[in-house]
């Protein structure tokens, strides 16, 4: 896969550590970055080009002059902004030659102890940690881990007076802060010095997995949600070729934005990027004209980065991508069922329920931020009739048949018929081509909770498991805070109810870090898994701790007498609420 040169940066310099790049430059001046692994992180920005730091770690050839290459790009008007991945106006430093992120790799490989330790792990305390404070002896505690980054401080992108402000103490929060999806386990694994010795006991370590200081859970700062009070205001930046225009907007890591783009006419484009209950509103009106629909669009949940695309009319190389205006609103707490989506497809799934796959006209496509529901509605005997329901990603479905069915803008809802649900009797008699209306992403959930937590329980009933779905896509994608274990207890009454059972149980086989239970309540004698209905018994593994079954938070989903009954047995068992998250729609 292609990735092409940008203007602005995302997390450069730590994915180059995973997936090595080289770049071939084009006849049409811009810069293709091969790559053997394809991670939607991984695309490398004008900044870093213009960076010598990160110039080094592309390995571009020496003689190349950036600056010309990309001419056309950087010709843009002032308000083109080169942004930062963390969100933040400090720019990377240039390191020192010989300081690239391979020299930093050559280092670790040769065999040099740099964590000073000799092959020995030794508990940290607090107090010998604050011992190592200086610019020639650095110790710096992230996530019950103490590394020796005394000689990491030349090859830190950040520079040496910002490592530095994390030195002699528990940098978690801080490191979280500038740079969470910072691969540092990888890039600090020959600087591992011992665990940071906070509690006394460690917990014990199954089979196979990485060892993990008992108190990454008990500590209260690592476990309290990651909020950050600054307002985030996302970053504008573009690249082009001479067949196509990808813009790119930058919010934060993890805000876990939702997109909803319309083009208004061949050269007026709108993004709305939905930030909690807030829009940000950017008008394009480009110098020539884009068709319809987009090559690609991107919402990156992580690192808060949105792509688009877009295939221009005419190829050509445009002196600016045109110019934009950025405006803001907060979302009304009223239905606004504006957006018109035609039905592509409607098929049944199992015995009583069927997947509905809808794509928005008008030119209008919509991205949903993780954990979030929209409303679907549909005007029955002249009423308008409304339900929520959450897309869930396509890999969960049954493989599509037609182009016009595996367009990934399109949103696949997962439907369950009832006998007297009026509306999902009328949805599944939809044919093709047949409209309804849709609202804008609508929910409270905050996907920063999550990121202290690495044993985590999602728990679902029936239907409850559409957010789920999306839920477990990312989290186990997820590069900051990596999951340890992901549990999803799934609760249905018969196994002709269980839905994705295949796709799931392939995901276990395939990532040993997730954990399907199917729960039913009314099993033929076949059945050999669990059976019952939500109890103290089934939920009491989750508070033992030291366990694969153990979880720091649990999220819930399901009609709501289940979630009632999950949250109070939750509750009877000590679980820490604040940890809980109860999906409601
Ligand atoms: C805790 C103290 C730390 C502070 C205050 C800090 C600060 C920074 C800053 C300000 C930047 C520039 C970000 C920007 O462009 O806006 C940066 C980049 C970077 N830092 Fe740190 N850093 C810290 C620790 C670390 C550690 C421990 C590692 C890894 C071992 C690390 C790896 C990196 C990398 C790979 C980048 C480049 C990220 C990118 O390209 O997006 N940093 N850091």
């Amino acid at each position: 896969m292609n990735y092409y040169v940008a203007g602005a940066k995302p997390c450069g310099g730590f994915m180059a550590l995973c997936t090595l790049a080289t770049a071939n430059i084009a006849f049409d001046g811009t810069i293709n970055i091969q790559r053997n692994e394809p991670n939607q992180n991984s695309i490398y920005s004008m900044s870093d080009i213009n960076n010598k730091s990160s110039m080094s770690n592309l390995h571009l050839p020496t003689t190349t002059t950036v600056g010309q290459m990309l001419a056309p790009a950087n010709t843009a008007p002032q308000k083109l902004n080169s942004g930062s991945a963390t969100g933040n106006p400090r720019n990377k430093c240039a390191l020192k030659p010989g300081h690239s992120l391979m020299d930093w790799i050559r280092l670790g490989n040769s065999g040099i102890d740099l964590a000073g330790t000799r092959g020995r792990v030794t508990p940290i305390n607090s107090d010998e940690l604050a011992r190592h404070n200086t610019r020639e002896d650095a110790w710096m505690a992230i996530r019950g881990k103490v590394y020796n980054v005394t000689r990491y401080m030349d090859f830190h992108p950040g520079g040496v007076d910002e490592l530095m402000r994390g030195v002699g103490r528990d940098a978690t929060k801080l490191f979280d802060e500038v740079h969470a999806w910072v691969n540092y386990q990888q890039l600090l694994v020959k600087c591992f010095i011992g665990p940071l010795r906070t509690l006394s006991k460690m917990s014990s370590i199954p089979e196979g997995r990485t060892p993990v200081p008992t108190a990454i859970f008990e500590t209260p700062s690592s476990n309290k949600p990651v909020t950050t009070n600054t307002e985030i205001v996302p970053r504008f930046d573009w690249i082009q070729k001479r067949q196509d225009l990808t813009i790119y907007i930058y919010t934060r890591q993890l805000c876990n934005p939702g997109l909803l783009l319309r083009r208004k006419c061949a050269k007026l484009l709108q993004l709305q990027v939905q930030i909690n209950s807030t829009q940000h509103i950017f008008e394009f009106e480009l110098h020539e004209e884009v068709d319809w629909p987009p090559k690609s669009v991107r919402v990156g949940s992580e690192t808060g980065k949105i792509e688009l695309s877009v295939t221009k009319v005419e190829p050509a190389l445009w002196p600016t991508y045109g110019a934009h205006t950025v405006s803001k609103g907060v979302m009304g707490e009223t239905e606004d069922l504006e957006y018109e989506y035609e039905v592509v497809k409607c098929t049944d799934f199992n015995h009583d329920s069927f997947v509905l796959c809808l794509r928005g006209i008008q030119e209008t496509l919509m991205v949903l931020p993780v954990g979030y529901h929209m409303i679907v509605a549909a005007l029955i005997n002249g009423e308008l009739t409304r339900r929520s329901y959450t897309p869930v990603p396509a890999k969960f479905l049954p493989q599509p048949r037609t182009d016009n069915e595996s367009n990934s803008t399109n949103l696949n809802f997962l439907i369950k018929s009832y006998a007297e649900g009026t509306l999902s009797k009328h949805l599944r008699q939809k044919q093709i081509g047949q409209m309804l209306l849709l609202s804008t992403p609508h929910g409270n959930f905050h996907l920063q909770r999550l990121l202290p937590h690495r044993q985590i329980a999602l728990i679902a009933a029936g239907s409850g498991l559409t957010p789920m779905l999306n839920l477990v896509e990312h989290l186990l994608k997820r590069n900051a805070n990596r999951i340890d274990y992901l549990r999803l207890m799934y609760f249905n009454k018969t196994s002709a109810d269980i839905w994705c059972r295949g796709e799931l149980e392939q995901l276990q086989k395939t990532d040993e870090r997730f954990q399907l239970v199917n729960v039913l309540s009314a099993a033929d004698a076949e059945w050999t898994g669990l059976r019952g209905r939500i109890c103290i018994e089934l939920l009491a593994p989750l508070i033992t701790k030291n366990t694969p079954e153990y979880a720091s938070f649990v999220a819930v989903c399901g009609p709501n007498a289940f979630s009632q009954a999950a949250q109070d047995i939750l509750q009877e068992l000590k679980f820490n609420l604040e940890n809980l998250h109860i999906f409601q729609g």
